[in-house]
């Protein structure tokens, strides 16, 4: 079983994700984990934050000499932003007189519409929405992708899988339909201002992203994650739990701000006719071939061997300079939202964590087909069991 959970607030000292369950002999590194962090800060679009945080990553349980044990992984990530915040979020309690001219730590008492501040200051009590947006925020992501590193290193090591994503649409500036990235091709999405293939859409999606800023206004899009060299067999028909599409969309789902999640073509095949939704089989030398890949790479729950396909639809963020109307809880009058520092449109690094979350349930879906206390054995029974498939697939 896999295990993983991240604590931490977005202006605290540091955040964790710990990840137990992981067989021994995934060769890691603080610097892989910190390149990942790096490729979730870049994006067309990111706010005031992105260019002086410096994610500051280090193990503090699982590894050593570069090499998972077998025991629980444990990842710190520092935030270089705490000696500014070192007072408003201490753990300990902090002298009135010393907290008194802190401007940010005025309680936050107009609730943004979109944003976890007003359902989170109800069901907990609070009376400053900080209580709240300090772990609602994305910054949390940082820790999921700091193991999701891990989880697709395993992947990678045990069964040659690779992750990439690419962004397939910011507002209404949509990607030419088809277009995404093949295997190997994750530098070309990474060096594109949006993460997306196609460069006139970028050129496009840039000048909304710019459009929205001026007008102070906010942008969200979708993200496509494909998981290239995934083994058929993965997940099951079985339970509605052990379907791997339900996991797939309860982990893209968690995502701060996705609405929605689509599986392969899901959407067009909703729309289609059976004839032209499905992916029909032809014989081929390895066994099996499918003409087309509408499926997204999952029947029934479980992974038929071609990629594997999901999209992550993330709504416009709810910090915008040009605030919302709200309502101001000492007074119960109507007024603006809290006006701050916040990105403009994040769904480029949105499509980072997606992988990482897709990262998570495939490794959680190998090791539950495959076993292995060592990365190796894991390796080894995956040989094992696609050298005796009752019918082979040919990608
Ligand atoms: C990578 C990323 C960055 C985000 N940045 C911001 C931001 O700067 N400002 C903001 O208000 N919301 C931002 N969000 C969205 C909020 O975290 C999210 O809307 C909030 O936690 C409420 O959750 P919900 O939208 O899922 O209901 C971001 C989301 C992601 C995935
Ligand atoms: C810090 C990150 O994203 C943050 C996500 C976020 C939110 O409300 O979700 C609000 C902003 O934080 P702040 O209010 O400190 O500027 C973003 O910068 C990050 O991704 O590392």
């Amino acid at each position: 079983m896999l295990r993983w959970m991240t604590a931490g607030e977005s202006h605290g000292p540091e955040l964790v994700v710990t990840i137990d369950g992981l067989p021994a002999g995934i060769e890691v590194s603080s610097e892989k984990i910190a390149a990942e962090l790096a490729r979730r800060r870049l994006g067309y679009g990111r706010g005031a934050r992105m260019k002086f945080e410096a994610d500051e990553v280090s193990f503090i349980g699982g590894v050593r000499h570069g090499y998972t044990l077998g025991s629980p992984v444990a990842v710190k990530i520092g935030n270089t932003e705490w000696p500014k915040w070192e007072k408003v979020m201490s753990a300990d309690p902090v002298p009135a007189e010393e907290l008194e001219n802190l401007a940010r730590n005025a309680p936050l008492r107009r609730p943004r519409p979109g944003h976890a501040d007003l359902a989170g200051m109800q069901k907990y009590s609070h009376e400053d929405a900080r209580q709240i947006l300090e772990r609602a925020s994305a910054r949390e992501t940082a820790a999921r992708v700091a193991g999701g590193a891990i989880a697709k290193a395993f992947l990678e090591q045990a069964l040659g899988i690779e992750i990439l994503s690419h962004i397939t649409a910011i507002g209404s500036v949509s990607v030419k339909e088809g277009l995404r990235p093949a295997p190997g091709g994750l530098d070309e999405v990474d060096a594109d201002p949006l993460r997306t293939v196609d460069p006139e859409a970028s050129a496009r999606m840039v000048a909304e992203v710019d459009r929205a800023k001026k007008d102070a206004n906010t942008l969200g899009g979708v993200a496509e994650v494909i998981a290239y060299r995934v083994p058929p067999g993965l997940g099951s028909h079985v339970q509605w739990d052990r379907k791997l599409d339900t996991r797939i969309a309860a982990a893209l789902m968690s995502i701060q701000s996705v609405k929605a999640v689509e599986i392969g073509d899901g959407l067009m095949q909703a729309h289609s006719f059976g004839s032209e939704a499905h992916d029909e089989m032809v014989p081929a030398e390895g066994g099996v071939h499918r003409v087309t890949d509408r499926a997204g790479g999952l029947e029934g729950g479980i992974t038929t061997g071609q990629p594997l396909r999901a999209s992550a639809a993330f709504k416009p963020i709810s910090s915008l300079t040009r605030p919302l109307k709200t309502i101001d809880v000492d007074t119960g009058e109507s007024t603006e939202a809290i006006n701050q520092r916040s990105d403009v449109c994040a769904v480029p690094a949105g499509g980072v964590v997606a992988e990482s979350m897709i990262g998570y349930v495939l490794a959680e879906a190998a090791l539950e087909k495959f076993g292995g206390d060592n990365v190796r054995e894991t390796e080894r029974n995956a040989k094992s069991y696609l050298e005796n498939l009752a019918v082979g697939i040919d990608e």
